[in-house]
């Protein structure tokens, strides 16, 4: 029987999305106290550049806090839980008015409880409401209680349990709905989708990731759809590292460190 000759296939390019709380830092006492490390930028940079960049943040904070701890990289990202998305072209999208101007209304009607108590931490978004009771982990039903009553007033939005924290995001936007937005467009179109992620806000984006082929990552314990686990934030960046290494390895990618001609050695002739 004559034999076929074997067919090499090529490997399969990923799209890496990662969440950032909890995933790429260490989750702290306040929003403003992670201690983003002084590498953490320039590696992303390194590894989106390997993957052609192919590499995104999801995430509940605003695009405006990302760019504030990873600057001067600036990368693709959904924030606010999807509600703001930056695409790769470095297009701002345009957020939706009804999500502006329901999430002020919903955290203008969370007065009282933050006035009630300061050991509460109130997060206006652009688009979505945190309210966190990492101070005063008693007041979690409080907390609850009070969001409930805050989004009934604006059928336009749901509740989502976080990290020791309660947000009111838009219906109908999630990591999830960013990821499948994201996998349409250049350069993450025809890749195969991981996402790595923290909490119960990532597991839309698990799904999402999963649906389409690729597969989600669970940083610690608890109840998940993702089919992979990680156990923890190190580990997170030195996968990161390896995955774009070897990005970087089957395209025969150079990614220059520097320039090594200094103008005066193009002059001289
Ligand atoms: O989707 P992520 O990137 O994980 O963002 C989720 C929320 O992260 C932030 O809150 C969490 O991290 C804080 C700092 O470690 C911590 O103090 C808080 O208890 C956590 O819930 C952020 O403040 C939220 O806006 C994000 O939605």
């Amino acid at each position: 029987m004559p034999q076929s000759a074997p067919v090499a296939t090529p490997p399969a390019q990923l799209a890496i999305f990662t969440d950032f709380d909890g995933t790429l830092v260490e989750l702290a006492e306040t929003p403003n106290s992670i201690d983003v490390p002084d590498t953490l930028a320039e590696q992303l940079g390194q590894t989106a550049r390997e993957l052609n960049l192919a590499f995104a943040v999801l995430t509940g904070r605003e695009i405006a806090d990302i760019d504030r701890f990873l600057a001067p990289l600036v990368l693709p990202v959904a924030g606010a839980h999807g509600t703001q998305r930056r695409r790769a072209d470095g297009v701002l999208e345009a957020i939706d008015p009804d999500s502006l101007e329901g999430a002020e209304r919903v955290a203008e009607a969370l007065g009282p409880l933050i006035a009630a108590y300061p050991e509460l931490i109130l997060e206006t978004k652009r688009g979505a409401v945190a309210v966190h009771f990492r101070q005063a982990p008693e007041l979690e039903a409080t907390v609850h209680e009070a969001m409930q009553g805050a989004i009934e007033i604006n059928n336009h939005f749901v509740l989502v349990p976080g990290k020791m924290v309660y947000e009111a995001r838009p219906r109908g936007v999630s990591k999830g709905e960013a990821l499948r937005a994201f996998m349409l467009e250049e350069p993450f179109v025809g890749r195969t989708p991981v996402f790595i992620g923290d909490d119960v806000t990532d597991e839309d984006a698990f799904i999402a990731a999963q649906d389409l082929g690729g597969v989600g990552i669970k940083l610690g314990d608890g109840d998940t759809a993702a089919r992979m686990r990680i156990a923890d934030v190190g580990s997170v960046r030195a996968l990161l590292q390896g995955l774009g290494d070897i990005a970087a390895r089957e395209q025969e990618l150079v990614v220059p460190e520097r320039e090594t001609i200094e103008p005066e050695q193009e002059l001289a002739h």
